[in-house]
């Protein structure tokens, strides 16, 4: 009987892009997974705070929203065109159809999909989203949920992530449905 390949063995054949609310664990599981595999890491979010040397609440109250969202689209794209990697997207990027056509076209998404009262417990003690910086943050975050949960819906792949599960069983999850979908593969001659 063949033997279960180990993680490091699979190859990685096109950048996988993770999508979902804030809080949904985009960055800790995609960070997760690149580890598991041996592949470059990225973040969307951390990348523009990093060209800009400020913070995203900082980029926000100085710049405006679109003009984070225009960066967040020129970064996406400058990834997506690099060797196949782990891209942990913010909150909205899926969101703008610029995107989502960028990322299907070299890419595969991946909706980590997490309940409203998970993300809740998630970010309600962070000040670090600045979406959420209303006077009702829970009724914020509900209402975006309601509005993207169809918008993400439409990504390749959907990952559900539960309370009780780690950052490393979800990356697992994650790293089975590539695998499923042949967008990891088993390294040739391993
Ligand atoms: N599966 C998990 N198990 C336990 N804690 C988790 C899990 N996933 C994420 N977390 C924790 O939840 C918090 C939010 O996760 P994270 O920052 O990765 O979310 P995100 O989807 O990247 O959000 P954003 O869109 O704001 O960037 C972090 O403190 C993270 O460590
Ligand atoms: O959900 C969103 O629109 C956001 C999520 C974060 O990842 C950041 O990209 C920013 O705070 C906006
Ligand atoms: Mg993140």
């Amino acid at each position: 009987m063949a033997e279960r390949l180990a993680v490091s063995d699979l190859r990685l054949r096109r950048t996988v892009v993770l999508v979902g609310m804030m809080g949904a664990g985009k960055t800790a599981v995609g960070r997760a997974v690149a580890t598991a595999l041996s592949v470059p890491f990225r973040d969307s979010d951390a990348e523009i705070e990093n060209a800009a040397n400020m913070s995203i609440a900082e980029i926000f109250a100085r710049d405006g929203e679109p003009f984070f969202r225009r960066k967040e689209a020129q970064v996406i794209a400058r990834l997506l065109a690099d060797t196949p990697a782990i891209l942990s997207t913010g909150g909205g990027a899926f969101l703008q159809e610029e995107n989502r056509r960028a990322i299907s076209g070299t890419g595969v998404s991946v909706w980590l999909n997490a309940d409203l009262s998970l993300l809740w417990a998630r970010v309600r003690h962070k000040d670090t989203r600045p979406l959420l910086r209303t006077p009702d943050p829970y009724g914020t975050l509900a209402a975006l949920y309601e509005a993207r949960v169809p918008v993400y819906a439409l990504a390749d792949i959907e990952v559900r992530t539960l309370p009780r599960m780690t950052i490393e069983q979800t990356a697992g999850k994650v790293i089975e449905a590539l695998r499923d979908r042949g967008v990891v593969t088993p390294e040739e001659g391993a």
